[in-house]
């Protein structure tokens, strides 16, 4: 891939001045602890971000999946953008959204129902796009139910009734999941970013990269960035701000960006776990205060949400604007 004036422009304005340190603290969730509850709920608090080992994702699901979609991305430009614009689902180059962020990658943007018609899918046999599709359900459909299942252990943590209160949302027909594929190509300068910094505002992110590094993450309310060290064979789940609100603020949304590796490319594959679009999002009553009004947003629907936050840019506070404001 090569910039154009304009993109070099855009693209100086977003380098980073901070270098990164190696986050080695990030928590380890194995999935295959039944005591592993009251970890997860901490590593929810504290980051809003961690990993998951023994998930019990067949390999092959994963290795079908990352080597179609190369193979995809390896297809002529002209191939690949008769798949695109991603509006809402297709496939992109560079333009993230619609407000102007840029990134050092390519992408294919997919709804997890079938609404998606696969015939776009750029050249190649019926056979290979059928492949494609085949090999992208499998794998969405792993890893929802593992999200599923982490969700309902986070119920349980929060000892919350109704353990499915959040996985329903998920599991739901109407739920409104998205599904992503990022290829981030050797950058030509070590410093470009590949995705801004943003908050995913869906329930629940769970990604899986190959093993070139880039993911950094930002915790709390700390400006600095903690380079998180790849791992093939394990997931990263991150809490989106849909569950920051369903908890009343106890989970943290976290805040991440990707940054451009200069001698290898990045494979990513993300779900996002989001509900159906007429929900209504609120802090759960049981995790409010008794007999108080300790509610920290204002309900809203997914789709009033997602609405608000794809007119946002990238970097923006999204939940900011539904925020109740507290009198001191
Ligand atoms: C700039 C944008 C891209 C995004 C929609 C938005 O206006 C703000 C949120 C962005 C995000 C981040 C997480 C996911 O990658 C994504 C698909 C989503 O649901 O929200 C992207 C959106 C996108 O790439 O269209
Ligand atoms: O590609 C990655 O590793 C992360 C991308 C991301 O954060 C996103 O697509 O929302
Ligand atoms: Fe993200």
């Amino acid at each position: 891939m090569v910039l154009s004036p304009l993109e070099q422009q855009q693209f100086s304005v977003v380098r980073p001045s901070i270098t990164p340190t190696l986050f080695h603290g990030i928590p380890v969730i194995d999935l295959s602890n039944p005591d592993s509850t009251s970890c997860l709920v901490k590593a929810c608090e504290d980051y809003g971000f961690f990993k998951v080992i023994n998930h019990g994702i067949p390999t092959h699901f994963i290795s079908n999946l990352e080597s179609q979609a190369i193979d995809f991305f390896s297809l002529p430009l002209h191939e690949k953008l008769k798949a695109g614009p991603p509006n809402p689902f297709g496939y992109g180059n560079k333009s993230i959204g619609h407000n102007g962020d840029i990134g050092w990658l390519e992408y294919l943007l997919l709804t997890t129902d079938h609404d998606f018609d696969y015939q776009k899918l750029a050249s190649g046999s019926p056979q290979t796009r059928e492949s494609f599709r085949r090999a992208i359900n499998d794998y969405v459909s792993a890893v929802k139910n593992m999200a599923c299942q982490i969700l309902e252990l986070l119920a349980d943590g929060l000892r919350i009734q109704e353990k499915n209160v959040f996985s329903k949302l998920l599991m739901d027909e109407q739920s409104d999941s998205v599904f992503r594929l990022n290829h981030y190509p050797p950058s030509p300068d070590k410093n470009l970013i590949g995705f801004g910094e943003h908050t995913d505002p869906q329930i629940i992110s769970v990604l899986r990269s190959n093993n070139t590094s880039g993911l950094q993450i930002s915790l709390k309310d700390d400006s600095s960035w903690f380079s998180v060290p790849p791992d093939q064979d394990s997931f990263f789940i991150n809490v989106g701000d849909s569950l920051q609100v369903m908890t009343n603020g106890r989970f943290k949304s976290v805040k991440h960006r990707v940054l451009a590796n200069s001698e290898k490319s990045r494979v990513s594959m993300i779900y996002f776990g989001g509900p159906p679009l007429s929900e209504k999002i609120a802090p759960l009553p049981s995790l409010l205060m008794e007999g108080e009004n300790s509610s920290l947003y204002k309900e809203f629907t997914w789709f009033e949400y997602k609405k608000s936050a794809y007119e946002s840019r990238l970097a923006d506070n999204r939940l900011c604007l539904f925020e109740k404001i507290v009198a001191s």
